[in-house]
């Protein structure tokens, strides 16, 4: 089994060791790690944030764990060139367009939640977002009116088979859970979002058992702080996903804290914390590596299929946090070696 590591930028490379170091701890004999250049840093190297090579090792992996990509040093750079390209051309180039992004509240971090404790208890919900379409794929440019004013653009666009394999991993995710499933859109605005809503509609077909609601997005933000608790799976587009998602990790104490799954058809898979490189902590040890931490159980449970040893990284996440080893991101004093050294240790 052959796991590529890809670090990144900023606290990738520190997240990563810890979440390389957990894995390492399982003595598994059969896993292979094997590393590559993404983001700035492979642009330094390399002159391009996704070298041919970095794909290679990506193809003849079983699923990749992912640091971070992000380096405003590279702002000036062409678009192309840019270190967040590493993340969306693997997404792209390996068709990984389904991103699972689970967030419930650890026991003991009732408090440390923006929500009123009551209702931060009720959350455990997954964002089921798709990734390879919307506004991040689709034509743009800046250009010049015949008034003279630049003009910035990105074209939102979903077709109806992206739509339709998204939903399908919606309604599956949701007939492993508790057979509900929120489509979030902005139909009442958006030409793309009612192509989506009639298209989500039409799939739900093949799924009697999962009750579908539909929301616009304005009103899922306000919910998820509101009342997180009426979701359980919550299906949207790329763009709504990515801020959403940020948004509830709030919601369960901290970004550091929330790992994705990003999948393709089969097994194969990325698995990333859902923050970016952090430039302001980098370099600090101060990042929280439990989301890469979380993202690496996801690896061993979806690709691997190691269901007992996910288990066991995410219990001994739990028991670290409960203990009260706790990073800046949550009140705590631990830095990213002392957290991993916890999770290590209850393993
Ligand atoms: N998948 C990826 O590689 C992603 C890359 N980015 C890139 O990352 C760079 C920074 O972007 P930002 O908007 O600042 O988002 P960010 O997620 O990197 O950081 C946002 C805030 O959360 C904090 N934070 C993030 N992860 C943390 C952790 N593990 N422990 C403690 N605190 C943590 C940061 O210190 C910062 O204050 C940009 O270049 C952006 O494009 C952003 C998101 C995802
Ligand atoms: C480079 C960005 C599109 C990455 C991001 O913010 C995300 O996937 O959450
Ligand atoms: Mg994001």
């Amino acid at each position: 089994m052959r796991i590529a590591v890809f670090a990144g930028d900023g606290i990738g490379p520190e997240v990563t060791e810890q979440a390389v170091r957990v894995l390492e701890k399982l003595g598994l004999d059969s896993l292979e790690l094997v590393e590559g250049d993404v983001g700035g840093m492979a642009y330094r190297k390399h002159g391009h944030p996704l070298p041919p090579q970095t794909l290679e090792t990506a193809r003849s992996a079983d699923a990749i764990l992912f640091g971070a990509v992000g380096d405003f040093s590279c702002d000036h750079l062409e678009r192309h060139l840019r270190p967040e390209q590493a993340i969306l051309g693997l997404r792209k180039e390996l068709g990984l367009f389904a991103n699972l992004r689970p967030a419930r509240v650890f026991p003991g971090l009732e408090e440390l939640t923006t929500l009123r404790e009551e209702v931060a208890r009720e959350i455990d919900l997954l964002i089921v977002r798709e990734l390879n379409g919307d506004v991040y794929f689709g034509e743009k440019g800046i250009r010049t009116l015949p008034d003279g004013r630049r003009q910035g653009w990105d074209m939102m666009s979903y077709a109806e088979d992206e739509v339709r394999r998204i939903a399908h991993s919606g309604f599956t995710a949701a007939m492993g859970r508790s057979k509900k499933l929120c489509s979030v859109d902005k139909a009442n605005v958006l030409e793309t979002s009612q192509l989506w809503r009639d298209v989500v509609i039409e799939v739900s077909k093949e799924y009697p058992e999962v009750e579908l609601s539909h929301m616009y997005v304005d009103n899922a933000a306000m919910q998820l702080v509101k009342n997180p608790g009426q979701f359980d799976v919550i299906v949207t587009g790329n763009l709504f996903g990515d801020i959403l998602s940020d948004q509830a990790s709030m919601c369960v104490g901290s970004i550091g804290l929330l790992a994705s799954a990003s999948l393709a058809e089969g097994t194969y898979g990325l698995y990333e914390p859902i923050h970016g490189s952090a430039p302001d902590i980098a370099g600090k040890g101060l990042a929280n590596p439990m989301a890469t931490i979380l993202s690496a159980a996801m690896l061993l449970r979806h690709s691997l299929g190691l269901e007992e040893q996910a288990v066991r990284i995410e219990n001994a996440v739990a028991g670290a946090l409960s203990a009260g080893v706790k990073g800046g991101d949550l009140g705590g004093s631990a830095g990213t070696r002392q957290i991993g050294d916890a999770v290590v240790e209850r393993l």
